[in-house]
Protein backbone atom coordinates (compact mmCIF):
# COMPACT_ATOMS: atom_id res chain seq x y z
CA UNK A 1 0.00 0.00 0.00
CA UNK A 2 1.58 3.27 -1.03
CA UNK A 3 -0.66 5.49 1.00
CA UNK A 4 0.53 6.96 3.75
CA UNK A 5 0.01 5.05 7.54
CA UNK A 6 -1.69 7.24 10.21
CA UNK A 7 1.36 5.78 12.32
CA UNK A 8 3.75 7.81 9.72
CA UNK A 9 2.54 11.07 10.81
CA UNK A 10 3.31 10.12 14.69
CA UNK A 11 6.56 12.59 15.28
CA UNK A 12 9.89 10.66 16.06
CA UNK A 13 9.54 10.64 19.67
CA UNK A 14 6.38 8.56 19.30
CA UNK A 15 7.44 5.98 16.66
CA UNK A 16 9.34 3.64 18.88
CA UNK A 17 6.03 1.96 20.14
CA UNK A 18 6.33 -2.07 20.30
CA UNK A 19 2.94 -2.26 18.37
CA UNK A 20 3.05 0.32 15.51
CA UNK A 21 6.71 2.27 15.92
CA UNK A 22 8.30 2.53 12.51
CA UNK A 23 11.93 3.16 14.45
CA UNK A 24 11.43 -0.06 16.43
CA UNK A 25 12.57 -2.71 14.87
CA UNK A 26 11.56 -5.28 17.43
CA UNK A 27 8.13 -4.62 17.22
CA UNK A 28 5.41 -5.05 15.17
CA UNK A 29 5.41 -1.75 13.02
CA UNK A 30 1.54 -1.90 12.77
CA UNK A 31 0.30 0.12 9.66
CA UNK A 32 -3.24 1.62 9.91
CA UNK A 33 -5.23 3.69 6.79
CA UNK A 34 -8.58 4.71 6.32
CA UNK A 35 -10.88 1.85 4.63
CA UNK A 36 -11.86 4.53 2.01
CA UNK A 37 -10.75 8.04 1.19
CA UNK A 38 -13.81 8.95 0.59
CA UNK A 39 -15.70 8.07 4.14
CA UNK A 40 -13.05 8.33 6.59
CA UNK A 41 -15.67 6.46 8.85
CA UNK A 42 -13.62 3.19 9.06
CA UNK A 43 -10.60 2.43 9.82
CA UNK A 44 -8.08 -1.02 8.01
CA UNK A 45 -4.56 -2.56 8.91
CA UNK A 46 -2.98 -5.51 8.09
CA UNK A 47 -0.77 -8.09 10.11
CA UNK A 48 0.01 -11.14 8.73
CA UNK A 49 1.48 -13.54 12.15
CA UNK A 50 5.04 -15.50 12.10
CA UNK A 51 5.45 -18.76 13.59
CA UNK A 52 7.59 -17.10 16.54
CA UNK A 53 3.98 -15.31 17.32
CA UNK A 54 2.50 -18.78 18.80
CA UNK A 55 0.31 -18.85 21.81
CA UNK A 56 2.08 -22.41 21.96
CA UNK A 57 -0.68 -24.68 19.89
CA UNK A 58 1.35 -24.96 16.11
CA UNK A 59 -0.55 -21.92 13.69
CA UNK A 60 -2.58 -20.37 16.12
CA UNK A 61 -1.37 -16.90 17.46
CA UNK A 62 -0.68 -15.63 20.53
CA UNK A 63 -3.34 -13.77 22.58
CA UNK A 64 -1.10 -11.12 23.56
CA UNK A 65 -0.46 -10.52 19.55
CA UNK A 66 -4.07 -9.61 18.88
CA UNK A 67 -4.49 -7.62 22.02
CA UNK A 68 -1.59 -5.30 20.77
CA UNK A 69 -2.48 -5.14 16.94
CA UNK A 70 -6.13 -3.96 18.65
CA UNK A 71 -4.17 -1.54 20.80
CA UNK A 72 -2.27 0.14 18.34
CA UNK A 73 -4.75 0.06 15.79
CA UNK A 74 -7.29 1.10 17.70
CA UNK A 75 -5.70 4.49 19.23
CA UNK A 76 -4.27 5.53 16.19
CA UNK A 77 -7.96 5.23 14.44
CA UNK A 78 -8.97 7.47 17.53
CA UNK A 79 -6.17 10.38 16.62
CA UNK A 80 -7.25 10.10 12.94
CA UNK A 81 -11.00 11.12 13.81
CA UNK A 82 -9.73 12.97 16.21
CA UNK A 83 -7.92 15.37 13.59
CA UNK A 84 -10.82 14.68 11.12
CA UNK A 85 -12.70 16.04 13.32
CA UNK A 86 -11.56 19.33 13.52
CA UNK A 87 -10.70 19.18 9.74
CA UNK A 88 -6.78 18.89 10.18
CA UNK A 89 -4.01 17.09 8.91
CA UNK A 90 -3.12 14.21 10.45
CA UNK A 91 0.66 15.01 12.32
CA UNK A 92 0.03 18.52 12.31
CA UNK A 93 0.40 20.57 15.71
CA UNK A 94 -1.14 20.35 18.23
CA UNK A 95 -0.49 16.84 18.28
CA UNK A 96 -3.40 14.71 18.96
CA UNK A 97 -2.32 11.32 20.54
CA UNK A 98 -4.17 9.17 22.30
CA UNK A 99 -3.60 6.15 24.80
CA UNK A 100 -5.33 3.08 25.82
CA UNK A 101 -7.68 3.74 28.72
CA UNK A 102 -8.95 0.45 28.61
CA UNK A 103 -9.55 -2.43 26.00
CA UNK A 104 -12.38 -5.20 26.03
CA UNK A 105 -11.55 -8.45 23.80
CA UNK A 106 -13.76 -11.67 23.00
CA UNK A 107 -11.41 -14.09 21.39
CA UNK A 108 -14.17 -15.68 19.24
CA UNK A 109 -11.83 -18.40 17.29
CA UNK A 110 -8.47 -19.31 16.83
CA UNK A 111 -6.36 -16.86 14.43
CA UNK A 112 -4.38 -18.43 12.37
CA UNK A 113 -0.24 -18.00 12.27
CA UNK A 114 0.73 -17.61 8.58
CA UNK A 115 -2.29 -15.75 6.86
CA UNK A 116 -3.01 -12.31 6.57
CA UNK A 117 -5.13 -10.97 9.62
CA UNK A 118 -7.50 -7.18 8.62
CA UNK A 119 -8.15 -5.36 11.44
CA UNK A 120 -11.40 -3.00 11.34
CA UNK A 121 -11.83 0.23 13.49
CA UNK A 122 -14.79 2.47 13.92
CA UNK A 123 -14.57 5.29 16.18
CA UNK A 124 -17.89 4.88 17.31
CA UNK A 125 -17.94 7.71 19.74
CA UNK A 126 -15.85 11.03 20.25
CA UNK A 127 -16.16 13.44 23.19
CA UNK A 128 -13.46 15.56 24.79
CA UNK A 129 -10.70 14.07 25.18
CA UNK A 130 -12.14 10.29 25.48
CA UNK A 131 -12.99 8.37 22.41
CA UNK A 132 -14.60 4.74 22.10
CA UNK A 133 -13.50 2.07 18.93
CA UNK A 134 -15.09 -0.93 17.95
CA UNK A 135 -12.47 -2.99 16.69
CA UNK A 136 -12.24 -6.68 14.77
CA UNK A 137 -9.61 -8.84 13.54
CA UNK A 138 -10.56 -10.83 11.35
CA UNK A 139 -8.82 -13.98 8.91
CA UNK A 140 -10.56 -13.75 5.83
CA UNK A 141 -13.79 -14.29 6.42
CA UNK A 142 -13.51 -15.45 9.86
CA UNK A 143 -14.10 -13.63 12.59
CA UNK A 144 -11.52 -13.84 15.46
CA UNK A 145 -12.32 -11.33 17.70
CA UNK A 146 -14.07 -8.35 18.21
CA UNK A 147 -13.04 -5.66 21.12
CA UNK A 148 -14.15 -1.89 22.41
CA UNK A 149 -11.66 0.86 23.30
CA UNK A 150 -11.76 3.49 25.80
CA UNK A 151 -8.77 5.43 24.74
CA UNK A 152 -7.91 9.10 25.73
CA UNK A 153 -6.32 12.28 24.37
CA UNK A 154 -2.87 13.00 25.95
CA UNK A 155 -3.30 16.49 27.36
CA UNK A 156 -0.68 18.82 25.43
CA UNK A 157 1.71 19.20 27.91
C1 LIG B 1 3.26 3.55 26.51
C2 LIG B 1 3.13 4.72 27.39
C3 LIG B 1 2.36 5.79 26.76
C4 LIG B 1 2.75 7.09 27.34
C5 LIG B 1 2.36 8.22 26.46
C6 LIG B 1 3.35 8.47 25.40
C7 LIG B 1 2.72 9.10 24.21
C8 LIG B 1 2.40 8.03 23.24
C9 LIG B 1 1.98 8.63 21.98
C10 LIG B 1 2.02 7.95 20.85
C11 LIG B 1 2.51 6.60 20.80
C12 LIG B 1 1.76 5.86 19.77
C13 LIG B 1 0.45 5.45 20.30
C14 LIG B 1 0.47 4.01 20.51
C15 LIG B 1 -0.21 3.68 21.78
C16 LIG B 1 -0.50 2.26 21.85
C17 LIG B 1 -1.48 2.03 22.88
C18 LIG B 1 -0.85 1.84 24.20
O1 LIG B 1 -0.31 0.81 24.49
S1 LIG B 1 -0.93 3.12 25.28
C19 LIG B 1 -0.16 2.43 26.73
C20 LIG B 1 -1.17 1.87 27.65
N1 LIG B 1 -1.96 2.92 28.23
C21 LIG B 1 -1.45 3.70 29.22
O2 LIG B 1 -0.34 3.55 29.67
C22 LIG B 1 -2.39 4.74 29.76
C23 LIG B 1 -2.22 4.88 31.26
N2 LIG B 1 -3.26 5.76 31.80
C24 LIG B 1 -3.13 7.10 31.78
O3 LIG B 1 -2.10 7.65 31.39
C25 LIG B 1 -4.30 7.90 32.26
O4 LIG B 1 -5.12 7.11 33.08
C26 LIG B 1 -5.16 8.44 31.07
C27 LIG B 1 -4.30 9.33 30.15
C28 LIG B 1 -5.76 7.30 30.24
C29 LIG B 1 -6.31 9.29 31.61
O5 LIG B 1 -5.82 10.14 32.61
P1 LIG B 1 -6.07 11.73 32.62
O6 LIG B 1 -5.76 12.22 33.98
O7 LIG B 1 -5.31 12.35 31.50
O8 LIG B 1 -7.58 11.92 32.26
P2 LIG B 1 -8.90 11.58 33.10
O9 LIG B 1 -9.47 12.88 33.54
O10 LIG B 1 -8.63 10.53 34.12
O11 LIG B 1 -9.82 10.91 31.97
C30 LIG B 1 -10.26 11.66 30.83
C31 LIG B 1 -11.56 11.04 30.40
O12 LIG B 1 -11.36 9.65 30.08
C32 LIG B 1 -12.17 8.82 30.94
N3 LIG B 1 -11.44 7.61 31.31
C33 LIG B 1 -10.20 7.54 31.82
N4 LIG B 1 -9.87 6.27 32.02
C34 LIG B 1 -10.90 5.53 31.62
C35 LIG B 1 -11.16 4.12 31.54
N5 LIG B 1 -10.24 3.24 31.97
N6 LIG B 1 -12.33 3.71 31.03
C36 LIG B 1 -13.25 4.58 30.61
N7 LIG B 1 -13.09 5.93 30.63
C37 LIG B 1 -11.93 6.38 31.14
C38 LIG B 1 -12.46 9.71 32.15
O13 LIG B 1 -13.63 9.32 32.83
C39 LIG B 1 -12.60 11.06 31.50
O14 LIG B 1 -13.86 11.12 30.87
P3 LIG B 1 -14.86 12.40 31.07
O15 LIG B 1 -14.09 13.54 30.46
O16 LIG B 1 -15.04 12.54 32.52
O17 LIG B 1 -16.05 12.01 30.27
Amino acid sequence: MSKKAFQDSYSAEFSHCYGCGRDNPHGLQLKSYWLNDEDKTHTIAHFTPKPYHTGGVPNNAYGGLIASLLDCHGTASAAAAAYETQGRKMGSTPVLRFVTASLSIDFLRPTPIGEELTLCGKVTQLKDRKATITLSLSAGNMLCATGTMTAVRLKSE
